[in-house]
């Protein structure tokens, strides 16, 4: 079986606020990104890797990658919008590959055991994605941010990365979703619209998407939290 990760990285980090986009920001001593390379270099399960990055940062990143990585399939350059950037990473795997699992360069604290649970469920069921169910009260609020009613939690989870693929499938996501000219915020969107099922893998709150400037000083605690666990 031919399993291939490709991880989007090429976003501005807007969010961020910083000039450099926060996936090359330094988290622990080291880039983000590299994080999020070390945990799929870990993963056994999985046998190469395509980043997708921005142009600019091409030579960059290629060196970085190949430097922690034995598993660097090709770096490509990414697109305007994250779904993009997942499309031209999965256009540079071979056609032979049988289950893709797309994870945000951004997502460090990923665990293989994830990984692997994601990929298992997609060899079976064709797509699975590692995901969170909210523990929160949940309301709708207006631009005002006046609160318009509360939603019911029951069932609601939040999505995360990986979301894990067999090869077709995705394929023929992308192929519906391009001739629609649909953009999803996620690649199990893509499926849905097929109207093909979805597992759900239970994650962890760990993994969270470093997004904001606050994220990096929890990054810190969590990275601390692994290495002594
Ligand atoms: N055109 C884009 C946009 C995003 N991403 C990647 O998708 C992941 C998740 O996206 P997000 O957190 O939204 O990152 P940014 O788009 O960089 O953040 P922002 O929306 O704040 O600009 C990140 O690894 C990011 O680099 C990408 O590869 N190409
Ligand atoms: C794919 C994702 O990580 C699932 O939570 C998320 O949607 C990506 O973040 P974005 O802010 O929508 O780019």
């Amino acid at each position: 079986m031919k399993v291939a990760a490709v991880i989007p990285a090429a976003g501005q980090g807007v969010r961020m606020g910083t000039n450099v986009p926060k996936q090359f920001l330094t988290l622990c001593g080291k880039p983000i990104l590299q994080h999020t390379l070390e945990a799929f270099e870990r993963c056994g399960v999985v046998n190469e890797v395509v980043l997708a990055v921005p142009a600019s940062d091409l030579d960059m990143v290629r060196e970085l990658a190949e430097s922690v990585s034995t598993k660097i399939k090709n770096v490509v350059v990414g697109g305007k919008q994250r779904q993009d950037s997942v499309c031209n990473g999965f256009h540079a795997l071979d056609a032979d590959t049988d289950i893709v699992v797309v994870h945000d360069g951004v997502r460090p604290f990923i665990q293989p055991e994830h990984i692997e649970a994601s990929i298992a469920a997609a060899r079976v069921d064709g797509a699975a994605i590692v995901a969170i169910p909210v523990s929160d009260t949940i309301k709708k609020v207006n631009k005002e941010q006046f609160v318009e009613g509360i939603v019911d939690r029951n069932g609601l989870w939040r999505m995360q990365t990986p979301q894990t693929f067999r090869y077709a499938l995705l394929k023929e996501a992308y192929e519906n979703a391009a001739a629609d000219g649909y953009y999803g915020t996620d690649e199990g969107s893509l499926i849905e619209r097929l109207g093909r099922p979805l597992k759900i893998i239970t994650g962890s709150e760990l993994n969270i998407k470093i997004t904001r400037s606050e994220d990096l000083a929890l990054g810190e605690k969590i990275a601390e939290l692994l290495l002594e666990g």
